[in-house]
């Protein structure tokens, strides 16, 4: 099958790479037609994702309607700040019977909605599923295991979409629960946010798992209160996307966070980074949804103070510590 992956960042590279393995027709569009002549001269993405061979018979290009030619499966995979414009610009050439799965974890500025329900509201009501878990593009792209979840209500498309990707190294479950599936991979960000001011500020594992285990809580709260599945947040693209985002020595959330955790500016962390963290622009649509939904949200709250407000750290977690008392 032909396949359009709309995003030449770290995460469609790997996914484009695990496409083309399982034998389909791949091309990639990105915006800067200097990034991708360098992918075509190097056979390597060097700015998004360093150090990883990609295969000849993957194209590039900057051309909507080259890329999305004859497609019969389209991934759309750039940050959620630039989501709309992108989209807008392959409303009019996606085939009209072509399977759309989005794997961007993070939500709608403008809106506070989900990906899956921007892009079917700008593809005239088309359905879209959603791609989410804990799955590292440095990692999937060398061919490590990993397992995620493809979700949406349309069963036949969302198991054709999991044939598409899946193989011996990506293993993919299925899910009807989408609202479960993007809320825990665009609000877990906010928590690995968290989970690196930890590190930054050397507080501990314990403080650490703290962080992770009531973030869960309230993404899940907050999930529900949206209509999503609660048991979902203990799934791959809930529990499971949170441990290895806090954790993992790749997350770009975490990382950001340690820095600020360490006393930098977010004006200096961001500076100089091509890559996004996504939990950046979440934490204010996640405190805007919470707010409107009547949801507490302390860490994610927290998260935004310093991030949005240049509140420090250790105040912070002095606030966090001395909230009132309460059953678990
Ligand atoms: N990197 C990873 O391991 C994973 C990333 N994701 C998600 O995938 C989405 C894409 O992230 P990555 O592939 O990691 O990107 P990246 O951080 O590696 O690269 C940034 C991307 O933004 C694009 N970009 C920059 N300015 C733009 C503009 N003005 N208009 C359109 N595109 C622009 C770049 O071309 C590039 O594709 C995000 O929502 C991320 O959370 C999900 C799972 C894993
Ligand atoms: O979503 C991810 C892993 O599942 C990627 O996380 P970062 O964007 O923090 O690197």
């Amino acid at each position: 099958m032909k396949a359009c992956v709309i995003g030449d960042g770290g995460w469609g590279t790997a996914l484009a790479m695990t496409l083309a393995s399982n034998g389909h027709d791949v091309t990639v569009w990105g915006p800067f037609e200097e990034n991708l002549r360098a992918v075509r001269e190097k056979r390597e993405n060097v700015t998004f994702l360093p150090g990883v061979p990609v295969p000849p018979e993957i194209r590039w290009t900057s051309s909507p309607g080259e890329a999305a030619a004859e497609a019969g499966l389209v991934l759309v995979v750039v940050p959620s700040r630039y989501y709309r414009d992108v989209i807008l610009r392959f409303r009019e050439c996606l085939p009209p019977g072509s399977l759309v799965v989005s794997a961007t974890k993070g939500l709608d500025e403008e809106t506070y909605s989900r990906m899956t329900r921007v892009a079917a509201e700008l593809l005239d009501g088309r359905f879209v599923a959603a791609l989410s878990g804990p799955t590292h593009a440095e990692e999937v792209a060398r061919g490590y295991p990993a397992a995620a979840v493809v979700a949406g209500a349309d069963h036949a498309a969302v198991g054709a979409i999991r044939d598409a990707f899946m193989n011996r190294r990506f293993r993919l479950y299925t899910s009807e629960d989408a609202a479960g599936v993007e809320y825990g991979g665009a609000l877990k960000n906010v928590i690995a946010l968290a989970a690196g001011i930890n590190d930054g500020m050397e507080l501990g594992d314990s403080a650490k798992a703290a962080l992770m285990t009531r973030g869960l809580v309230e993404i899940a709260r907050l999930g529900e209160a949206l209509g999503a599945r609660r048991e979902t947040f203990g799934g791959l693209s809930g529990m499971g996307d949170l441990i290895v985002t806090c954790t993992s020595r790749h997350s770009r959330n975490r990382a950001v966070g340690e820095r600020l955790g360490r006393g930098e500016k977010l004006s200096e962390v961001m500076g100089a980074m091509k890559m996004v963290a996504e939990g950046v622009w979440t934490c204010g649509a996640a405190v805007s949804l919470a707010r409107s939904q009547g949801i507490e949200m302390p860490v994610t709250e927290e998260v935004r103070r310093i991030v949005h407000e240049g509140k420090d750290p250790r105040r912070a977690m002095e606030d966090l510590m001395g909230r009132e008392a309460r059953n678990e």
